[in-house]
This record gives C-alpha cells, sequence and structure tokens, in this order.
C-alpha cells in the first residue's frame, strides 16, 4: 500500500498533559478516511502533527515518505479551524491572498466551488456566519491541488441542510488521487463519505478499518460502532 501519512510511535503533550501516547498509523492514498473520537482525544493534535505546525516529542510522522517539514506543506492543504485571512479582504481578496500563496493554487476549482457554496464575492470575511465561514475555508483549502488533505471538524458550525451541501462539495471537488483525512464527532452525518476510519480515544488508536470492513464483519454502521466503542 503507498502510504501518504505515516506516524511511527508518536508522542506529544501539552504540559502535563499527554494528548498522543506512542501512535503508530499508516494512511493509504487515495482515500476519504475519517479520524473519529470524542471531545478532547487528540484528532487536531494528529492533524497539526501531519501539517507541520506543531512537532512531536518523539517517534515520526511523514507525508508522502518525506519527514514532515518544508517539502511536506507544499503537498498538503490544511483546513484551519480559524480564517487564516485578514480582517479587511472580502471573500474574492481572500481567494486572491491563496492563489499567490499556493503554487497549486486552481483558481477555476475556487471559482466553480464559491458559486457551489452560494458565497458571494463582495462579502467581507468578517461579517460571514460561521458556517458562511466554513464554507469558505474548505473552498479555499479544496481549491490546492495538494496530494494531502486535512480537514478539522469542517461541519461543526453549519445545520444538517448546509452539512449536507458541504460533504457534497467535499466528494465532488476532492481530487481521487490525492487523500483526505476529516476529523469529526458528527459521525452519523458524516459516515457516507469515508472510506476508512481511525477511532482514536484519549490519545490512542483504538481501531483502523475500511467502513465494508466495518459493515459486513460486525453488521453496524460506522455510528452504531462508534457508539459501542465510546460507550455513549
Ligand atoms: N494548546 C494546548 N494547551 C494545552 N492543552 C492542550 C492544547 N491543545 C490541546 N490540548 C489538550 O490535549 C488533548 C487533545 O486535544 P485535541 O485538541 O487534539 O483534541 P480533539 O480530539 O481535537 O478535541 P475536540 O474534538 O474537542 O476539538 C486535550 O486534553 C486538550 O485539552
Amino acid at each position: 500500500m503507498e502510504s501518504i501519512l505515516q506516524l511511527k510511535d508518536v508522542s506529544k503533550s501539552y504540559g502535563g498533559k499527554k494528548a498522543l501516547k506512542q501512535v503508530s498509523l499508516q494512511l493509504g492514498a487515495g482515500k476519504i478516511i475519517g479520524l473519529l473520537g470524542s471531545n478532547g482525544s487528540g484528532k487536531s493534535t494528529l492533524m497539526k502533527l501531519a501539517a507541520g505546525l506543531i512537532h512531536p516529542a518523539s517517534g515520526t510522522v511523514q507525508v508522502g515518505g518525506m519527514e514532515v517539514g518544508l517539502e511536506t506543506k507544499k503537498i498538503t492543504s490544511f483546513m484551519p479551524d480559524r480564517p487564516l485571512t485578514e480582517k479587511w479582504m472580502r471573500v474574492e481578496d481572500a481567494v486572491l491572498f491563496y492563489k499567490e500563496f499556493y503554487a497549486d493554487f486552481d483558481a477555476a476549482k475556487a471559482e466553480d466551488m464559491l458559486g457551489f457554496m452560494k458565497l458571494n464575492k463582495r462579502d467581507r470575511v468578517i461579517e460571514l456566519s460561521k458556517g458562511m465561514n466554513e464554507r469558505l475555508q474548505l473552498t479555499l483549502t479544496l481549491s490546492r491541488n495538494a496530494k494531502l488533505y486535512l480537514l478539522d471538524e469542517p461541519i461543526g458550525g453549519v445545520d444538517p441542510v448546509a452539512r449536507a451541501k458541504i460533504l457534497d462539495a467535499i466528494v465532488n471537488y476532492y481530487n481521487e488521487e490525492s487523500s483526505l483525512l476529516v476529523s469529526t464527532h458528527l459521525v452519523r452525518d458524516i459516515e457516507r463519505i469515508f472510506d476508512e476510519v481511525v477511532f482514536i480515544r484519549e490519545g490512542e488508536i483504538v481501531l483502523q478499518d475500511e467502513v465494508e470492513n466495518i459493515r459486513l464483519k460486525h453488521g453496524k454502521s460506522v455510528d452504531e460502532m462508534f457508539k459501542e466503542v465510546f460507550g455513549e
């Protein structure tokens, strides 16, 4: 299996708090993978390590066979939980900003996605609702032609109808040769898009499997399995 993301014995603490405990994980290329866990389980920490925004205390993180660093950042597109854009910007300025910053930015794709997301180019970023802001961040993130996309809770701030729309956008606009890692605890709403899932609990990986296997082997949906493992 060609691996797009690999963690070996990765630990990370904040002060005395262990966020990841000797995590080893290998994710294959060309898949949409769900990183599922309850609040505080370590999802964002794992995403930020893969994006190169923080560094492990011990262990190694590789993207596309390379140690995380400048080269891997060129092929990794991370959707931040807060806008990377400046306060004065309108939606069109944010798009231009990304276009100038990232060599792999696809302006035609962004234009198309803005329409799909019903984003108005003249709207000020600062005045967008939380849900519309998520749509913009997703548009900017997916408009790069990256190999690995990292989406941290992309549907947290939106209502169920808009959630469906955002999931459709993810499926429609994601390039099938790349991989997409999506963290969430809203499993039921989002499981339809996953090929594979990784369950993380208190900084440890407790399950990794193809969604089809979970359905065939256990006769369960991912949401049912999640509730069983997390005892919700
Ligand atoms: N900057 C930080 N300083 C101190 N502790 C932190 C920091 N970031 C995360 N933690 C702690 O590390 C643990 C893992 O946090 P992380 O944000 O990775 O979890 P998560 O699964 O993404 O949670 P959520 O679903 O609530 O976003 C939590 O106990 C959290 O309190």
